[in-house]
């Protein structure tokens, strides 16, 4: 029986494995981490994190050929697959702080790999990683190997949270990276069969290491970049009455560019695609390339620019000030559909209303107070560092409340900002709501997801990204 072993039971190696393992029957696959509260969630009834779809296949193979452990050397010594899924966040001290992936915890895996083995292994880097790194685990592995052979392939994952279990079920394409020597291809070949119990052959694409890695860095820059370009025109349709939502659509027609991914928004949010395009910039740098690096650069800038924008157009539709004002934040994970709020605009968005001194009352269907807490009071990128290293006892914003439901968030409010395109958002009673809140009542829609008519003769002042301005709001210009 071939045996999996996953290193990082996160957001990609928990789902993933799970699939993996619900697939192939025949395949024993273990999901290790330190975290030891993590894998206590994992195999419990309460799964650490919330994705539609996960806990149904977690159910069927878990005990089965599916196990969640702490016990990392003797998993890894066993396996004959080693998946590597663990944080590769972006260093905040040293050479290339602000921009360059940290590859501790993907290092440390790589030398207790050599430590533990005692038979030839395949490595797969499946953590998002600079172009170049399975040189350097290679380097690390060879040269603590007491004779043991390793192959390092790349196997980038390109799922999406919200959607993971589809993507996993049915991906565009599996990506495999592997040295173009015949033990390398047969490294690739075994990586291939796992796949092919499910995907077809067509869609698993092998390339050599460097392409692997570099493809995926390339896939988020290039996804971030249309989210940032539609944002970017979403402020040129508010100077001029041009209505985004028709702007993304007319120009999705065209088939050569299409219509997914081009909703404005308050900006991108999500663990990777900042880390990855930062990562991206430096590697540019690095090869000496400031103008591709320059060019990548913009797509963050406009990120940045949407948040304090939206904050500035809420703050001078409101006569300026939100201090002391109850401002509603409906939604605070970085989409719909999952509890994650890593680098969500939610945390620039209120930071910014309580530089404001505004009084912030949070509703999220699937986010704790302890984490907005958390996410509201945490150093930038600290947040993506196994949860034990984490601050323990960050100190609480005394202006933020959290709360249970949309209505009572609402109550006595002079605005609300919607940060989360959730659903049940879609269908609120806004006449309800607007009979519960002060006057005038203004709503701004950092999603596009409310009837802007309707609100607006329920009595609403309404701002929706990139739609032609209300009149109220028209005469405030905000300043980016
Ligand atoms: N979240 C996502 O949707 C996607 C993430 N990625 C990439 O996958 C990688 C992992 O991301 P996530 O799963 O979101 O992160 P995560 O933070 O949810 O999971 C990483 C896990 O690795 C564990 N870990 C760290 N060092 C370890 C070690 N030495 N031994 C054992 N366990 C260790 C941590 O405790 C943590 O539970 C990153 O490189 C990310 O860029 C790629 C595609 C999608
Ligand atoms: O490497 C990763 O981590 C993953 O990053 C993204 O997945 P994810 O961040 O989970 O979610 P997305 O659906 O891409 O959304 C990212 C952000 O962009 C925003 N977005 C997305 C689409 C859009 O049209 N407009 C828009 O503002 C979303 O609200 C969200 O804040 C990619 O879509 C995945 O392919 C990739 O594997």
């Amino acid at each position: 029986m071939v045996k999996i072993c996953c290193i990082g039971a996160g957001y990609v190696g928990g789902p993933t494995m799970a699939v993996i393992a619900l697939k192939c029957p025949s395949i024993e696959v273990a999901v290790v981490d330190i975290s030891t509260s993590r894998i206590n969630a994992w195999n419990s009834d309460t799964l650490p994190i919330y994705e539609p779809g996960l806990d149904d296949v977690v159910k069927q193979c878990r005990g089965k050929n599916l196990f969640f452990s702490t016990d990392v050397e003797k998993h890894v010594q066993e396996a004959d697959i080693v998946f590597v899924s663990v944080n590769t966040p972006t260093k905040t001290r040293g050479l290339g702080a602000g921009k360059a992936a940290d590859l501790t915890y993907w290092e440390s895996a790589a030398r207790m790999i050599a430590d533990v083995s005692k038979a030839d292994k395949i490595v797969v880097e499946k953590s998002t990683v600079p172009v170049k790194t399975a040189e350097a685990i290679e380097k690390i592995l060879t040269h603590n190997s007491k004779g043991i052979k390793y192959q390092i392939l790349s196997n980038p994952e390109f799922l999406a949270e919200g959607t993971a279990i589809q993507d996993l079920f049915n991906p565009d394409r599996v990506l495999i990276g592997g040295r173009e020597t015949p033990e390398g291809q047969k490294a690739v070949q075994a990586l291939k069969d796992v796949y092919a119990h499910w995907v077809p052959e067509d869609r698993i694409l092998t390339t050599n290491l460097w392409s692997a890695e570099l493809s995926k860095l390339a896939a988020n820059a290039f996804l971030a970049q249309r989210i940032s370009s539609v944002n970017a025109m979403s402020a040129l349709c508010e100077a001029t009455g041009a209505d985004v939502t028709q702007v993304s659509y007319a120009v999705g027609k065209d088939t050569r560019i299409g219509s997914k991914f081009l909703n404005a928004s308050v900006g991108f949010g999500g663990s990777c695609f900042q880390k990855d395009i930062l990562n991206l910039v430096y590697i540019c740098e690095c090869n000496g390339l400031p103008e591709v690096a320059e060019y990548w650069k913009q797509v963050i800038k406009i990120n940045d620019y949407q948040k304090s924008r939206f904050v500035n157009r809420l703050v001078s539709s409101m006569f300026n000030t939100v201090s002391n004002k109850k401002i509603a934040i409906l939604g605070f994970a970085f989409k719909k559909d999952t509890g994650d709020t890593r680098e969500t605009p939610a945390i620039d968005v209120c930071q910014g209303l309580l530089g404001d001194k505004a009084m912030l009352s949070i509703y999220d269907p699937q986010v704790t107070e302890d984490q907005i807490q958390r996410d509201l009071t945490m150093k930038k990128f600290d947040w993506d560092h196994p949860i034990h290293l984490q601050p323990t006892s960050p100190t609480t914003v005394k202006q933020v409340s959290v709360v249970w439901d949309a209505y009572t968030a609402t109550k006595d409010a002079h605005g609300i900002c919607i940060l989360t395109e959730w659903d049940e958002f879609k269908s609120l009673d806004f006449q309800k709501i607007y009979d519960n809140m002060q006057k005038p009542a203004f709503i701004f829609d950092g999603r596009n997801i409310v009837n802007v008519e309707k609100l607006r003769e329920i009595g609403f002042v309404v701002y929706s990204i990139g739609k032609p301005l209300d009149a109220w709001i028209k005469d405030m210009p905000a300043v980016a």
